[in-house]
């Protein structure tokens, strides 16, 4: 694993290498392969790394990292900067009713009412850049997930990180919302790639820069506003963007769903009904182009979904919790559906490989225990805010 494992690690039509850092035991689907063996024959490309939770994307396969000369923004696609989050919080969790907790996660609802403006100038970013999406989830697999630190692997990591079992933590994922699509949207048909040295490449590392900073910062508002719901304080433990390009030794850095790891601890995502985990990255393997999976990576696609999930009564009934008894904050029918648990690969066999490859090791797995998703579906808010103008219209005819 991670060498020549599987054939075509070393393509002999001049192609670049891939390493593979997955077993036959992990979910591979055979367009993610072909959309790897795709990439690296790209002009310029140089070297790539995929991982166990390796799937097709739209423009190419997730959970992997590409070396190119030139920027291909297509690789990155939309969400520039989307990463994952992890927030120690001082709750006791003995104090935790999950009804609760669920309901007072509802206020991620709407958008963030805080002063936009100053948390953006302290980004060194410009204080009206996107502001009416700052501190909101999005759709998509997007979520902001309480936890609590079940099974301890390394103790003296996880204590290192002033953490132990049985404490409660918040996972956010999330990334740069409308302005990444924004940003994507000026280089949509630039499939050759940007010279990085070019006025056009430099434009857009500009402008994903601002986005990559933008996606952080987003993360820390939807954290403290979830901490701040639940009435308590929260720290940070680690953010690992996974979706952006970066200067890397070589050439440039394309993460396409795959997690940086220059800090200590590394998020790893499971699904809503399967545990998530806290990773130590090994010493760094030049060839895993420093990273790492970042989650368990789609088994099914959204579309397929339908039918696989949500098809009998009890089963739609059971979307808004989750075998270890914790709950789902989501209205949107169809989300939960394209969501389901079952669309994901097994997180723990994508560890298990991480392992073997020597990339990483476990130190804690997180109980989900509290999912908020996208609370309220587009029909639905927009029939609320149909009935709210309706009244306003009865009102203002008296
Ligand atoms: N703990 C949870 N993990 C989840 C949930 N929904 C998805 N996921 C995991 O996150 C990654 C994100 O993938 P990306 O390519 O969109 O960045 C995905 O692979 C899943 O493993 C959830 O509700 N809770
Ligand atoms: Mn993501």
């Amino acid at each position: 694993m991670g060498t020549s494992e599987k054939a075509g690690a070393v393509p002999a039509n001049g192609a670049a290498p891939i390493q593979r850092f997955y077993s036959d035991r992990s979910w591979i689907e055979g367009a993610a392969e072909e959309q790897l063996t795709f990439v690296a024959g790209m002009a310029g490309v140089s070297s790539v790394a995929a991982f166990p939770d390796l799937h097709p994307g739209k423009y190419g396969p997730v959970g992997s990292a590409i070396l190119a000369d030139r920027i291909y923004p297509q690789l990155i696609g939309n969400d520039i900067g989307c990463g994952m989050s992890l927030y120690a919080l001082d709750l006791p969790a003995r104090k935790l009713r999950l009804d609760k907790a669920a309901a007072k996660l509802r206020q991620l609802e709407g958008v963030w009412t805080g002063n936009a403006g100053a948390r953006l100038a302290g980004e060194d970013l410009p204080t009206d850049l996107h502001n009416q999406a700052l501190g909101t989830i999005g759709g998509g697999n997007h979520f902001c997930e309480l936890q609590v630190i079940d099974e301890v692997t390394d103790g003296a990591l996880l204590e290192a990180a002033a953490l132990r079992k049985g404490d409660l933590v918040l996972l956010v994922h999330s990334g740069s919302r409308s302005l990444g699509t924004a940003v994507f949207g000026s280089v949509l048909d630039r499939f050759d790639g940007l010279d990085p040295n070019s006025p056009d490449g430099k434009a857009y590392r500009a402008a994903h820069d601002q986005a990559v900073r933008w996606a952080a910062l987003n993360r820390e508002l939807i954290a403290e506003r979830a901490a701040k719901a639940l009435r308590c304080d929260l720290r940070i433990v680690a953010d690992a963007p996974h979706n952006l390009v970066e200067d890397h030794a070589g050439g440039i850095l394309h993460r396409k769903g795959a997690a940086r790891v220059d800090q200590a601890l590394v998020p790893l995502a499971g699904s809503r009904d399967a545990l998530s985990y806290l990773l130590a990255p090994c010493r760094e393997q030049a060839e895993a182009l420093a990273s790492l999976a970042h989650g368990a990576g789609r088994k099914y696609d959204r579309r397929s979904m339908t039918g696989r999930a949500g098809g009998t009564r009890s089963d739609r009934d059971s979307l808004g919790r989750t075998s270890f008894g914790g709950l789902v904050v989501c209205e949107d029918r169809q989300l939960l559906i394209e969501e389901a648990p079952a669309a994901y690969k097994d997180p723990a066999q994508v560890l298990k490989d991480l392992q073997s490859a020597g990339l990483a090791a476990p130190v804690a797995a997180l109980k989900p225990l509290v999912t908020y998703k996208k609370a309220v579906s587009d029909t639905l808010e927009s029939a609320r805010q149909d009935k709210r103008r309706r009244l306003w219209d009865r009102r203002a005819k008296r």
